[in-house]
């Protein structure tokens, strides 16, 4: 059993934990050889994440057991083998999932205690897109959401501020949504549009700008230096990967995700030490994992959490009483979000998930139709709450 899936958790339910983010360092920042920073890049002391000193990767962590443990975590394919062969094992799952239950209750069954907790409150809604809004599908360029669940948003964005928060580019992820209406924030969060108000001194690259519909805009980039690096390392990976049948790297503007879901598993080992070679000459930049993704983002102490929080400032509505901020995302990256809303007591994380995991989440969605009968529900609450 590997190592991530703690017996221990409540209710004796195996719950999957997220294996910790890989860092490809070579040195403590500010010590290593100028090669790796570009002309004219100069990192923000207080955005830059400080790098833990490690040693000197070697290709071979790659093969070790974490690694591909966590390649799998994510994997249905696995689970539906698992399942075909032993109908003892589905009835298992099932327990499990209920028990894992009892600490991320459903969204939907607690809906009257969400709804009593948000009465004469702001709601803010929060939602990720791949597994949240689209279901998740092999060919990333083909990850459409229905139109019943943009009507779904739309409606709600009515009621609700609503903002995307997605790991793709923040055009392409408007591309697939297609709504006006709402605040959209790419690259994990490092590409945020949002209304034009002033904001603190801690958003020295916040500049106003015009959408696509010629409204002024708040644009904050934070990343935007490692723009160039981010290109270079996208074609190296798209170079050094070129072999492997399946992979598909996907240049996201601040961050760049390497996909192998369509990649034969034995050669996921094969894909990681690619990965990992071509990142041995960028120590600027560090890697996470999300669903059968390798995502390639740059040392900077900026997450979806950071966007939440600057989200809500732009909003007008941080530090005020009368705000439930309310997150729903499936995936790593969204629990930076989630613990964020935990942590400032602040509001509710919901988990989409099929399968029991450790969260920072306060509920959990089974899917994306989950999803839609929730903001759906949401809307009706509101819309008789109001008459
Ligand atoms: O933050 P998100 O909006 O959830 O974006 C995270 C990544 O989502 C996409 O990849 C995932 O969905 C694909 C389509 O269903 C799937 O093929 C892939 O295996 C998943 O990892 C997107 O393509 C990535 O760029 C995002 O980083």
């Amino acid at each position: 059993m590997p190592d991530w899936m703690d017996m221990t958790s409540n209710h004796n339910a195996p719950v999957l934990t997220d294996p910790p983010p890989m860092t490809l360092t070579k040195s403590r920042l500010g010590t290593h050889s100028s090669l790796y920073q570009p002309h004219g890049v100069v990192f923000s002391p207080t955005l830059f994440q400080s790098i833990p000193w490690k040693k000197p990767l070697i290709v071979n962590d790659v093969r070790s057991s974490s690694w591909l443990d966590a390649m799998k975590s994510s994997s249905p394919t696995h689970r539906k083998k698992a399942k075909e062969s032993s109908t003892e094992l589905a009835s298992t799952d099932t327990d499990f999932y209920h028990s894992w239950m009892l600490k991320y209750p459903s969204a939907l069954t607690s809906f009257e205690q969400i709804t009593n907790y948000g009465k004469g409150k702001t709601i803010a809604l929060f939602l990720d897109y791949d597994g949240t809004l689209s279901p998740i599908v092999d060919n990333p360029d083909h990850a459409f959401m229905s139109d019943t669940m943009r009507a779904a948003v739309r409606e709600a964005a009515k009621y609700f501020p609503t903002a995307i928060i997605s790991g793709r580019s923040r055009d392409k992820v408007y591309d697939f949504v297609g709504l006006t209406e709402l605040y959209y924030a790419g690259s994990h969060g490092m590409d945020i549009v949002g209304p034009v108000r002033p904001l603190s001194n801690d958003h020295l690259n916040c500049i106003r700008s015009t959408d696509k519909q010629g409204k002024e805009v708040n644009l904050f980039q934070p990343a935007s230096k490692f723009l160039p690096m981010i290109e270079e390392v996208f074609r190296a990976l798209v170079e050094s990967t070129k072999d492997i049948k399946g992979a598909n790297v996907e240049n996201n503007k601040f961050c760049v995700s390497v996909h192998y879901r369509n990649v034969d598993e034995k050669y996921w080992t094969t894909i990681a030490q690619c990965v990992q070679k071509t990142l041995e000459d960028y120590p600027h930049l560090r890697l996470t994992h999300g669903r059968k993704v390798l995502e390639v983002r740059p040392v900077l102490d900026w997450d979806k959490g950071k966007a939440v929080e600057f989200l809500l400032e732009s909003l007008g509505l941080s530090n005020c009483d009368d705000v439930l901020p309310i997150y729903v995302g499936d995936d790593r990256t969204d629990e930076d979000a989630f613990k964020v809303l935990r942590e400032g007591n602040r509001g509710y994380g919901i988990l989409v998930s099929s399968i029991p995991k450790e969260s920072n989440a306060f509920y959990s969605l089974r899917d994306t139709s989950e999803v839609l009968e929730f903001l759906k529900s949401l809307v009706g609450w509101k819309k008789s709450s109001s008459l």
